[in-house]
């Protein structure tokens, strides 16, 4: 079985270094000349897929936009994560997931089980219940060549609130995130199965991001004001197995595919350029 690492160093080697993601926010639809319902919402997940699932490394559709529409609004999610998958592109779901352990196995077991209808390449999880919490992720992506991508330091201002607080032993929450993601990844090669998410819109961190052996999730390219500039600020130039992510940015292409594909492609070429 090839390893969650293994697959998404080869999607960004082949196709560039860009998640798109998939966010059906209302007014998208309205842009997009659909409705704000499960039809709108069905055509514009299945264009984004059409139009991108088989040439950008990533695509990360976003759970809440679909957990809006019920039942309905999953079952498109279902198709969506299929189709993009089977198209070729590592499909992260975000839906930041956490709980208590024993809960957090079911959420396991509901997207990184392959026999689950939303069985994703990589799921994003909240480790504010302690990191530890989410240990039935990691051993269950491990098993099934999946990945979980934790929050470390993410995109929005208030996240620092937490993320930034110092602990007993002097480091702040993400670098302790990230130091006990990298203790899950040792030895794995060509990188582990825990990620962690560092928006493009952070300050520069003042902790060492390089020794992870695992991808960073880089969210908040385009709309939240971020570029490829932040990219290198942030991880350096050349800086490998980061997976910079831009949602209403590239969306806004749409509804045309060809539109889509055009600020796809706009967007890997900015960020292929200071990346390795
Ligand atoms: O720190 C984080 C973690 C996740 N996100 C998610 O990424 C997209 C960003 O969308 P844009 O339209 O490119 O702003 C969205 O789904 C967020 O929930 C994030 O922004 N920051």
């Amino acid at each position: 079985m090839e390893t969650f690492g293994a697959r998404l160093r080869t999607a960004l080697d082949t196709r560039g270094p860009l998640c798109a993601g998939i966010d059906p926010h209302s007014s998208l639809l309205v842009e997009w000349g659909l409705d704000d319902d499960v039809a709108g919402l069905e055509r514009f997940s299945y264009t984004v897929v059409e139009a991108l699932a088989d040439r950008v490394a990533v695509l990360k559709p976003q759970s809440a936009f679909f957990e809006r529409f019920g039942s309905r609004g999953i079952a498109v999610l279902e198709r969506t994560v299929a189709d993009a998958r089977s198209a070729g592109a590592v499909v992260i779901m975000d839906a930041k997931r956490g709980d208590i352990g024993s809960t957090v196995a079911a959420y396991a077991d509901a997207y990184l089980d392959p026999a689950s209808p939303l069985f994703s390449d990589a799921l994003t999880a909240s480790p504010y219940l302690g990191f530890g919490s989410l240990e039935p992720l990691y051993a269950l992506a491990e098993k099934n060549g999946a990945g979980v991508f934790v929050l470390g330091l993410t995109s929005n201002p208030e996240g620092s609130q937490v993320q930034a607080a110092v602990g007993a032993s002097g480091r702040s929450v993400a670098e302790e995130i990230v130091t006990a993601a990298a203790g899950r990844n040792a030895g794995a090669a060509p990188m582990g199965p825990i990620g962690v998410v560092v928006g493009g819109t952070v300050a520069t961190p003042d902790f060492d991001l390089s020794r992870l052996n695992g991808a960073y999730l880089v969210p908040g390219i385009g709309a939240q004001g971020a570029t490829a500039a932040d990219v290198r600020r942030i991880f350096g130039a050349g800086a490998r197995n980061v997976v910079p992510s831009s949602s209403r940015e590239i969306l806004r292409g749409g509804p045309s595919v060809a539109g889509l594909r055009e600020a796809a492609a706009r967007t890997v070429e900015e960020l292929a350029a200071i990346l390795d």
